[in-house]
């Protein structure tokens, strides 16, 4: 737990060790229309039913020929043509050649094209220079993929050009993992909906919609179970309802203040794996077990929710959907100015990284930085990832960054 650490917060990796650890895939496939398949995790290895291209064809608009023919400069006599869908049928001889297009199959006989910028034309007579190569602008069958081949694995995350790959196979459908169900909740009797008049001391819901914007792009299906009121029997209501879930994400109410019920109650209900990490926003996040579902509980702050949701939520669920998903890359960029930071927690800055005129990556933060100021990570592309121990920072120092990925912009 927690207090094995010097300061009683466990690391972010740590917190994500143990994540990872604890999730599996969900279990249960369905069976999607390709249209539908995009995002979706392949549940059953697909292999490559056809060879890619099918059949040697033509690479170039031109002439197909036969190599041999084509040792000196030759005048060859055009016999027919070969269009892509529409093969050109019947024998060529020696001394002989047929027009042909791009994506057409070459025939038999045929073993190079000559594009046609490279010959003259005078009726049937096509002249062309010496140095025709054997297979010359000619694409083989099977060059990109062969038939039995695996194309991608269970775990693998389906990405539009794997569907352009999958529709050029002939493959309608693809077995997927089904989505995880996810109850996602706000705490706070603070809470209103956009919309609604404020009163004093109110403030608007912001963290559902905000998190329900970044998990409609994963495969989850999400139900919004809305703002639950600061009354320990409204959460224990809801918990039951949502322990029967997959997944549940709720903001607010981890903090150690007087109506802070949430920890409180999902140790009675369910149990908590660990509380607090040593990272900047988001130190209260909790992780747990409520019934069957996997439980977040994010802080309530906007920024800490959202940057928790994406560095500890997010892998977590990623996992449930079966994705086999690697660590996000990061890159190192040079800091425009002096960053105040203490050690002790790992602080996801929110920042604009660029490049400057003479090609070198820069970063900005976004101003100031407190966890309820939600244009903080609206007006940037990056965190800038300060390591743990890491004090102050000077300006023209190189930063840790993490380019927003597709779940932030
Ligand atoms: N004595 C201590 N106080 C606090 C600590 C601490 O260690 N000791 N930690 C602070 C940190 S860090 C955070 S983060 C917050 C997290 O607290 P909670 O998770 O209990 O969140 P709340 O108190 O419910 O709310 C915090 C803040 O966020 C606003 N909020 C909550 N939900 C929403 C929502 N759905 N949409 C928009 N804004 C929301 C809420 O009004 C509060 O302003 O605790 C610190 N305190
Ligand atoms: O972690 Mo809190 O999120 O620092 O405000």
């Amino acid at each position: 737990m927690a207090d094995c650490y010097s300061n009683g917060l466990m690391p972010l990796a740590e917190g994500i060790r143990i994540l990872l650890d604890k999730v599996m895939a969900v279990s249960g496939n369905e069976l999607v229309p390709l249209a539908k398949a995009t995002g979706r995790i392949v549940a059953q290895a697909i292999d490559c039913p056809i060879n890619v291209p099918p059949a040697n064809n033509s690479a170039m608009d031109g002439y197909g020929v036969r190599s041999n023919d084509c040792n000196a400069a030759v005048t060859l006599t055009c016999v027919g043509e070969a269009l892509a869908g529409q093969p050109y049928v019947g024998a060529i001889e020696a001394g002989q050649c047929i027009r042909i297009m791009t994506g057409a199959i070459i025939p038999d006989g045929i073993d190079a094209v000559v594009m046609q910028e490279n010959v003259t034309r005078d009726q049937q007579q096509v002249t062309l220079n010496a140095g025709v190569k054997s297979g010359q602008n000619i694409r083989l069958a099977g060059e990109d993929l062969t038939s039995g081949q695996l194309l991608f694995e269970p775990g693998h995350r389906i990405k539009p050009a794997d569907i352009g790959l999958l529709a050029s196979l002939g493959i309608a459908t693809v077995t997927v993992k089904r989505k995880p169900k996810v109850a996602l909740l706000s705490n706070g009797d603070e809470l209103v909906e956009p919309g609604q008049p404020l009163a004093s001391g109110q403030i608007y819901e912001s963290n559902r919609y905000a998190l329900a914007a970044m998990l409609k792009r994963l495969p989850l299906d999400v139900d919004e179970f809305g703002i639950i009121p600061d009354q320990p029997q409204s959460i224990r209501q809801a918990f039951s309802t949502a322990s029967e879930y997959d997944a549940v994400i709720s903001s607010g109410g981890v903090s150690v203040g007087d109506a802070d019920y949430i920890k409180q109650i999902l140790e009675e209900m369910g149990q908590i794996d660990f509380w607090k990490l040593a990272i900047k926003p988001g130190k209260p996040f909790a992780y747990g077990r409520l019934g069957n579902a996997h439980y977040f509980g994010l802080p309530g702050n906007p920024v800490s929710a959202m940057v928790t949701c994406h560095q500890l939520a997010v892998p977590a669920l990623r996992q449930l959907t079966g994705e086999h998903s690697e660590p996000p890359l990061t890159i190192t960029a040079t800091t425009t100015e002096a960053i105040r930071k203490r050690p002790g927690r790992l602080d996801f800055q929110r920042g604009v990284a660029q490049r400057s005129e003479d090609g070198r990556l820069l970063v900005t933060t976004t101003g100031r930085q407190g966890s309820g100021i939600m244009s903080s990570l609206s007006n940037a592309n990056c965190f800038l990832v300060l390591e743990q121990e890491r004090g102050n920072i000077e300006a023209g120092e190189q930063v840790e960054v993490l380019l927003f990925d597709q779940l932030l912009s």
